[in-house]
């Protein structure tokens, strides 16, 4: 009898598309590899992604342009958004068909699918910027970027100073019956890309938002949607630890959610970078008994899913 394929939505870090235009041409080459492994192990698979230097690169472009030729209103984020969807998806669904190609497999096609993601005008996200876009800056750079272009920037642990824009919670994924179809029809499909186009409801209008959402959030919200059995986060760590980067830190392997959640409140978890990811693995494990999160690295995913590394995330 065959095995019923395991449903999996896989959400990529910034490590698995670089931040230039070359570094993701190279990346996705990688990140093809470790999610066709996992098409080989019968697993059908949904990839979401970040575009955190994609979004914010594509924002300076335009901001530019506009600053060049004034009959050019400034680009929405929104916008900026979709195009980053379309940027990302290229590249990822054409290194996905070439490395399917290459292992043989010719019948699964790749789509990327444009994705508008609710999220609610009255989120407090609005008021209290914190998601981080585009490059690193020195003090001088961002200080000229607060005072000439308005931007609010923030420190960022040490490395630097980056611009960081609202991050409101996802509401409803526009398309997801769209998804649903592509996937059942088994296709590879990429959506929800840089968290999803961030848009609010007026009446039939969607009206685009002004901040980018964190694709963890959204790979977790499309991941309960789709009835996923796992979610799977690649990131460029192999486990979660506690005490992280501290002499007794300690990687941990299974983790239950009331676990993860009393690791939260004592603060083991990095806001922006760690704690997005344990917090959308507690919400997906927690959505139906039987899911498991598991957050580990791009390059571990297939050993992952057999369970022999990265930290999997129970109900519990
Ligand atoms: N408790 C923790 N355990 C493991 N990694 C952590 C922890 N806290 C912070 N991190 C950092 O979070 C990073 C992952 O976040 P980030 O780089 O923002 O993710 P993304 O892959 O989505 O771009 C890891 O590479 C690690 O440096
Ligand atoms: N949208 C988003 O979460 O992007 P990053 O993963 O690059 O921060």
């Amino acid at each position: 009898m065959e095995q019923k394929k395991k449903r999996i939505v896989i959400a990529l870090g910034g490590n698995a598309l670089g931040n230039t235009l070359p570094e993701q041409m190279k990346a996705v080459k990688i990140t093809a590899k470790a999610i066709v492994d996992l098409i080989e192990e019968n697993c059908e698979v949904i990839v979401s992604h970040g575009n955190g230097p994609q979004v914010g690169m594509i924002n300076n472009a335009m901001a530019a342009l506009s600053r060049e030729n004034p009959a050019q209103p400034n680009t929405p984020l929104s916008v900026c958004v979709a195009m980053s969807q379309a940027y990302i998806g290229y590249d990822l669904q054409n290194a996905l068909r070439e490395e399917l190609h290459n292992r043989g497999i010719k019948d699964i096609p790749v789509a990327t699918m444009v994705t508008q993601v609710r999220v609610d005008e009255k989120d407090p996200a609005f008021e209290h910027p914190s998601k981080p876009i585009g490059h690193f800056m020195t003090k001088e750079q961002a200080d000229f970027a607060e005072q000439h272009y308005g931007y609010i920037m923030k420190e960022d642990a040490g490395r630097g100073y980056r611009r960081v824009v609202a991050s409101p919670q996802p509401q409803e994924i526009i398309e997801i019956g769209a998804i649903r179809t592509l996937v059942e029809s088994g296709q590879v499909v990429i959506a929800c890309g840089g968290g999803g186009i961030p848009v609010m409801c007026r009446g039939n209008h969607l009206k685009g938002a002004s901040a980018v959402i964190d694709k963890d959030f959204a790979s977790e919200l499309m991941a309960e949607n789709l009835d996923a059995d796992y979610l799977i986060i690649l990131t460029a760590v192999e486990k979660v630890a506690i005490q992280f980067g501290k002499p007794d830190e300690q990687w941990l392997d299974d983790l239950t959610t009331t676990d993860a959640r009393r690791y939260i409140q004592e603060g083991q978890f990095a806001p922006g970078s760690m704690l997005p990811k344990v917090q959308a693995a507690v919400r997906f494990a927690e959505s139906k008994p039987g899911r498991t999160a598991l957050i580990t690295l791009l390059e571990k995913a297939k050993d992952g899913i057999l369970g022999k590394t990265g930290t999997h995330i129970h109900m519990g």
